[in-house]
């Protein structure tokens, strides 16, 4: 094996620097159909890592617009019936695309329109334990609540694999650790703090960021999706630092994503390919 394939935790903050770095460089294009609540931490996560948000979604411009789009990420949190065709039009356009299961467990029509995208092959999932255990299992169960996780990201690893290997798609499940797996492959990020979870849609805001990161180099939507949430996570650890709360931890993680430098990334990311 070539030096550089050994996958140290090093070689992981590597790529996580090289990544970012692609970002801000290349600026992606990412269409976001996504839900009413994650719009505004959405386009403002994509903007300080560099990227270039467009919340669009109306049906008739998706022909025009989203096969010029570098990636395109779909999210079903406020979902309604309006926006499905432009939904499933947009991960129809060809271009990589991501999807963020929100709450699919909530309703067996929100099961059915997930399932349904699932189809369409995105090149990323992203969801929280709860939301990849439902959506593995296919079953819309009461146990479920809304959009918030009752489960550790742990729970969630066997069902992520099982997802990946169905559906060919990358498995992303968020929590204190993330875990993300091609089916074969797992590997863990441990960057993050707990905080964030009483933030609304910063699950949301990571998914658009692995967009963001898979339309800046699509060769390989594991190491993306892995670097996306290692600096994301790495940004509200940061943002933490000066925080009081909620809600000026959203601010101080928003200015940390925009502050992050190559000494602070390759030293302090912590992604590792689990044996
Ligand atoms: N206990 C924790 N410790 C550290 N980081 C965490 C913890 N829980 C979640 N995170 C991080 O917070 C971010 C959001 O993950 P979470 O699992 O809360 O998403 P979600 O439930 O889909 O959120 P939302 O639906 O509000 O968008 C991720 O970057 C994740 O790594
Ligand atoms: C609170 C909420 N409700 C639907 S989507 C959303 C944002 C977090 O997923
Ligand atoms: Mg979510």
């Amino acid at each position: 094996m070539d030096e550089d394939e050994v996958r140290t935790e090093a070689w992981w903050g590597r790529r996580a620097w090289v990544l970012l770095s692609a970002v801000r460089a290349r600026a992606p294009l990412v269409q976001c159909i996504t839900n009413l609540v994650s719009m505004d931490i959405v386009a403002n996560a994509l903007l300080a890592a560099g990227a270039s948000p467009a919340m669009l979604h109306c049906l008739r411009e998706v022909p025009d617009f989203s096969p010029r789009c570098d990636a395109v990420y779909i999210n079903v949190g406020t979902l309604s019936e309006d926006w499905l065709p432009s939904m499933r039009a947009a991960a129809s356009a060809g271009r990589p695309w991501v999807f963020d299961p929100v709450a699919v467990a909530a309703s067996g029509f929100r099961m059915e329109v997930c399932l349904s995208l699932l189809a369409l092959r995105p090149a990323v999932v992203r969801g929280n334990a709860s939301e990849i255990l439902a959506l593995a299992s296919r079953s819309d169960n009461s146990s479920f609540k809304g959009v918030d996780s009752s489960h550790d990201s742990s729970d969630a690893l066997q069902a992520a694999k099982a997802l990946a290997q169905s559906n060919g798609a990358v498995v992303a499940v968020s929590g204190a650790v993330d875990f993300i797996t091609d089916g074969v492959q797992v590997v863990s990020a441990s960057n993050g703090v707990p905080m964030m979870q009483k933030i609304t849609a910063t699950g949301c805001a990571v998914t658009a960021l692995i967009a963001a990161f898979v339309g800046a180099d699509p060769s390989d939507a594991l190491v993306a999706a892995a670097c996306a949430l290692a600096i994301f996570g790495l940004a509200g650890e940061i943002g933490m630092e000066s925080a009081k709360g909620p809600a000026s931890l959203r601010m101080h993680l928003i200015d940390a994503l925009y502050s992050l430098d190559e000494q602070t990334v390759t030293s302090r990311v912590k992604i590792s390919l689990l044996p």
